[in-house]
C-alpha cells in the first residue's frame, strides 16, 4: 500500500492541514505517518487515519527517516519553514538527505506538494 509522510513546521501547519483537506479524498487511499504535532492537527482538523511519531523537535523526523532507509515510504510531504531555524536542523537535513539517498520523492512546499500528490494519483 502507498504509504506518505506529512510534516510541517508550526507556521506551515495551517498550509498542510488545509492541503490534506483539499485531497482528503486520495489521502484516504494511502497510509498515513506524522510527526507529532502534526499528525494530530490532521486527526483533528480531518477525517484521516494518521500514524503520529514523535514530535519533530524530539526525534519525529528521525523516525520518518528511517522509515525511509527501510524502504517503508512512497513520498514525504514536508512544509518546511523557510524563514525560521530550528533548533533540530540537523534532523531536518538528516530526514532530507535520506530521501535523496533512497530516491524517495519529497515536496518541501505546497507548490510542489500539488505535483507530489498527483504523482502518486497516476
Ligand atoms: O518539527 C517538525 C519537523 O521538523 C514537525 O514536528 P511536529 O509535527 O511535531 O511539530
Amino acid at each position: 500500500m502507498t504509504r506518505v509522510a506529512l510534516i510541517a513546521h508550526d507556521e506551515t501547519k495551517p498550509d498542510l492541514v488545509e492541503f490534506a483537506q483539499a485531497h482528503e479524498e486520495q489521502l484516504q487511499q494511502y497510509e498515513l505517518i506524522a510527526t507529532g504535532t502534526t499528525g494530530n492537527r490532521l486527526l483533528e482538523e480531518t477525517d484521516l487515519e494518521v500514524e503520529c511519531t514523535e514530535s519533530g523537535s524530539l526525534g519525529g523526523d528521525l523516525m520518518i527517516g528511517a522509515e525511509v532507509a527501510q524502504g517503508n515510504l512512497d513520498g514525504v510531504i514536508f512544509l518546511r519553514d523557510p524563514l525560521e531555524a530550528q533548533p533540530h536542523e540537523p534532523d531536518i537535513s538528516a530526514l532530507l538527505r535520506i530521501c535523496d539517498v533512497h530516491d524517495i520523492a519529497l515536496a518541501t512546499n505546497r507548490s510542489s506538494a500539488e505535483f507530489l500528490i498527483d504523482g502518486l494519483a497516476d
